[in-house]
């Protein structure tokens, strides 16, 4: 039987993770509620027989997993809003909100109920989010149910609650990493001769041929490095170049200055 799911406050990742679900082969549309403030942008949803509201206690009342996907500062009001529709059916939770600890979610809600951390990215949109998970007073159902969730938008992982903002910066925070690389790349490739276009189209293939070899054929990505740098060849004359403008040591510190603006 496939779960009622509800996504309160359904912004940039709430709408991934509803697009993601939807294109899931099997996936019953009729199952799904999302809810905004203001509902116009979602209506093209509507047409497809998802549910839209902007009555976040009746979308909570009607699901089995409400995933909560508003912004960390919203969470709260949120939570004592959907208060009274949590506890008689168990429903369980399932929040996406950066930074705020499980426990802060069970000090409103209360002590018994199923309370997940999910953390996805936009690449849900297209069934490729990687989402790490950690959770409790969650039976084996229940973990498979929003696992299930999760997968068919992507790959989930489950990890200790203690590395979730950890996850959130390689996770979430990296597709952004990625693209902004690939945008200086492109902006490369057009500087030596390529349209932007045709820019775009070499570095996207690219990056996603390096991305499924590493996902088929798990090496260290030095060692296919290696498969690539001719020596005195102009790979290595390339890479050489990008250390010595702190390629690397850009990216270690891009990921600590995120891990360190959720954490400190
Ligand atoms: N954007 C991303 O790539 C990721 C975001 N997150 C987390 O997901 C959450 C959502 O982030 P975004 O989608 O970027 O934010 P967003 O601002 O695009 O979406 C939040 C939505 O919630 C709605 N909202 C606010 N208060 C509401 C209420 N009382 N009832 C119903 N809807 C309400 C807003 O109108 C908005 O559409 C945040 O907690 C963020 O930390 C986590 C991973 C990735
Ligand atoms: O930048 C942010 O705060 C959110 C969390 C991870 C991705 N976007």
């Amino acid at each position: 039987m496939q779960h009622s799911i509800a996504i309160i406050g359904c912004g940039n990742l709430g709408l991934s993770i509803a697009n993601g679900l939807i294109k899931t082969p099997g996936f019953d549309v009729s199952s799904l509620t999302l809810t905004k403030r203001k509902t116009e942008s979602l209506s093209p949803l509507k047409k497809l027989g998802v549910a839209i509201s902007s009555d976040n206690l009746a979308a909570a009342e009607s699901a089995d997993i409400i995933i909560l996907a508003v912004k960390p500062f919203n969470l709260t009001e949120v939570l004592e809003e959907i208060k009274p529709a949590i506890g008689g059916k168990k429903q369980t939770i399932v929040s996406v909100a950066t930074g705020v600890k499980i426990q802060q979610i069970s000090g409103i809600l209360g002590d018994d109920i199923p309370i997940f951390r999910a953390m996805p990215n936009i690449a849900a949109d297209i069934n490729e989010s990687v989402t790490c998970i950690c959770g409790i007073n969650a039976s084996e159902a229940t973990e498979a149910a929003v696992k299930e969730i999760f997968n068919s938008i992507g790959l989930s992982i489950t990890i200790n609650e203690d590395l979730m903002e950890a996850a959130t910066v390689l996770g979430a925070c990296g597709i952004a990493y990625v693209l902004r690389f690939m945008r200086a790349m492109i902006q490369g490739g057009i500087q030596i001769g390529f349209d932007a276009k045709t820019a775009s189209d070499i570095v996207n293939q690219t990056v996603k041929g390096a991305a499924e070899m590493m996902i088929q054929q798990p090496i260290h990505p030095e060692a296919a490095i290696d498969k690539v740098t001719t020596p005195k060849g102009c790979t290595i004359v390339g890479l050489n170049e990008m250390e010595h403008h702190g390629f690397s040591a850009a990216m270690v510190k891009g990921v600590i200055a995120s891990f360190e603006k959720i954490t400190l």
